[in-house]
């Protein structure tokens, strides 16, 4: 999940982001539209300038607010894209948009999470290219993770479940990649207190070097400090605001840049990783 970024899905936020209530999205109290906009188009610099290739979808007044977050609708694989079922009720039209997005790049279809089941991108985590951590809470079910499983076990991809927290409640957005963010293959941020004990214990066993994020810069972020997106191993972007937990990565050898999201990320939770869907690294 770190290797270097060369593709990737993000959305161009516009009036259905600026125009949306607060309250119905859960978008906290330091939601500005505008200012979000403008705080999404520095972020798109930053990605733009590490050579990656942005492919655009284009908020044209669907009135899908959570949909720059292009994390979650879909998952892209060697072998083509998974299609999504969203957890979240107000998000369940996006991964049409996606599909539409794969049909015009050329990207084949290779399975779609259908009802009941739910997984959201959020939620996924790759140990790595054959191993697939999935998260099991409000966002992702049981019945998602095993229609996932029947997808990917075709291409040796082993997927497994582990249970999530509760933490904020079923309106709150805490998913796996919330108390995770890889940096390299062997290497990531973690907050510890929430992450799956058996989880934990397979990070170690696999010989992942574990950064603990500052755990006040934590909660004062409803988690947004740890969500770090890798532009390449070690090469990455971040939050502005959090001091403690960039000279952690930093006393690991990462290059952190970052950018102001209080708009945007802190009041809509969805940071760096959940802006972007990569569609190939490496
Ligand atoms: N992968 C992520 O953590 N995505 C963040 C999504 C935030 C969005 N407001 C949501 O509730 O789904």
């Amino acid at each position: 999940m770190a290797a270097p970024l060369r593709r990737v899905l993000m959305r161009r936020p516009g009036a259905s982001l600026s125009g949306a209530d607060p309250k119905a999205w859960h978008y906290g109290a330091g939601f500005d539209g505008a200012k979000a906009i403008r705080q999404h188009a520095a972020f798109a610099e930053l990605v733009a300038a590490s050579g990656a290739e942005i492919l655009w979808v284009e908020d044209e007044g669907d009135g899908l607010a959570d949909a720059v977050f292009t994390h979650d609708p879909s998952l892209v694989t060697e072998s083509g894209a998974v299609i999504f079922a969203m957890g979240k009720a107000l998000r369940r039209p996006e991964p049409a948009l996606h599909e539409a997005a794969y049909a015009k790049a050329g990207v084949p279809i290779l399975g779609r999470i259908e009802a009941p089941g739910t997984v959201e991108g959020g939620d996924c985590v790759w140990l790595d290219a054959q191993t697939l951590v999935v998260g099991r809470g409000v966002r992702t079910n049981e019945a998602g993770i095993v229609q996932l499983r029947a997808i990917l076990s075709p291409l040796g991809v082993e997927v497994l479940g582990f249970d999530l927290p509760f933490w904020q409640g079923e309106e709150a957005c805490l998913h796996l990649m919330s108390v995770i963010s890889p940096l390299a293959d062997d290497l990531a941020l973690v907050h510890a207190p929430l992450l799956p004990a058996p989880f934990w214990q397979l990070l170690r066993a696999r010989g992942i070097r574990l950064v603990e994020g500052d755990p006040q810069e934590f909660a004062e972020s409803f988690g947004l400090s740890l969500n770090v997106l890798p532009l390449s191993p070690r090469d990455l972007v971040a939050v502005a605001g959090f001091p403690k937990t960039r000279a952690a990565m930093e006393a690991a050898d990462c290059r952190v840049s970052t950018f102001e999201a209080d708009a945007l990320c802190i009041a809509c939770e969805g940071g760096p990783t959940c802006l972007t869907r990569p569609v190939l690294r490496g």
